[in-house]
């Protein structure tokens, strides 16, 4: 679960950028953060990934108070998060198999599991054919699979996703909502940060709209208002 209560973030520059969010999202929900440019958007994802610290207010992860992680901590706890970018981030010159398996040798997975558990992670996000290819032999959709395909090899409670297809064309784009909100009915909390209305709507999951640091929207969630007030009153 991801709750952040009452959280403020105001840059040096004076930049109000989030004021006093509070959202609570349970496991296994597939959320959409959406807004326009300069919303705070990206300020929340990058406090989730503990990359900033909030100002003001309290962020919790499946009950780990991010405020009070010891520092050496933080490698571990964002390894337990699945990451996606616009930009995909993908080892250029690693092929396919090895931008996944990086994930795995990095934390000491031994090789007789990866060689077992990429190919099977592959297969899952429709790239099995593709194991051998490097990412500049791919189409964009593709790089994106094999960038969730990484995401997740570690078993990520929670898929966190920044314009996962901002770089994709109309059918791309739908092929990777897809591949998200299966990878979501497989148990896995996703949260989808995305300018695209028109996948938002044909989505039809839980839509948080942002503007100018605050949420003025919660639509379609299946925790009511009145749960959330009771949450953050008790
Ligand atoms: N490092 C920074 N220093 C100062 N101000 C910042 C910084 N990063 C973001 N901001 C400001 O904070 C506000 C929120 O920015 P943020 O990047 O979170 O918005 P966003 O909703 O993700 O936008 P976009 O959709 O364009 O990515 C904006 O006013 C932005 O200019």
């Amino acid at each position: 679960m991801i709750e952040i209560d009452r959280v403020s973030k105001t840059y040096e520059t004076g930049n109000k950028a989030l004021k006093n969010v509070s959202l609570t999202i349970e496991d296994g929900e597939f959320v959409f953060i959406v807004g326009r440019s300069g919303s705070g958007k990206s300020t929340l994802m990058k406090l989730l990934l503990k990359e900033l610290e909030p100002t003001k207010g309290r962020i919790k992860v499946n009950d780990m108070d991010l405020g009070r992680m010891p520092r050496r901590y933080v490698p571990k706890y964002r390894r337990g998060l699945g990451v996606v970018f616009q930009d995909f981030r993908l080892l250029k010159d690693r092929t396919v198999f090895e931008n996944v398996a990086f994930a795995q040798r990095v934390i000491g997975v031994p090789g007789r599991v990866i060689k077992e558990s990429v190919p099977e992670m592959l297969r899952m996000v429709g790239l099995s054919a593709k194991y051998k290819a490097y990412p500049r032999q791919l189409s964009g959709g593709e790089q994106q699979r094999v960038a969730i395909a990484r995401a997740l090899i570690n078993d990520p409670d929670v898929l966190l996703a920044d314009e996962p297809t901002g770089n994709l064309d109309s059918f791309n784009a739908h092929e990777i909502m897809r591949l998200l909100d299966e990878i979501n009915q497989r148990g896995t909390t996703v949260v989808v940060i995305t300018h695209s209305h028109e996948l938002v709507e044909e989505m039809g999951k839980r839509v948080i709209t942002m503007d100018r640091g605050i949420i003025t929207d919660d639509t379609g969630s299946y925790i009511t208002p009145e749960r959330q007030r009771f949450y953050y009153e008790n």
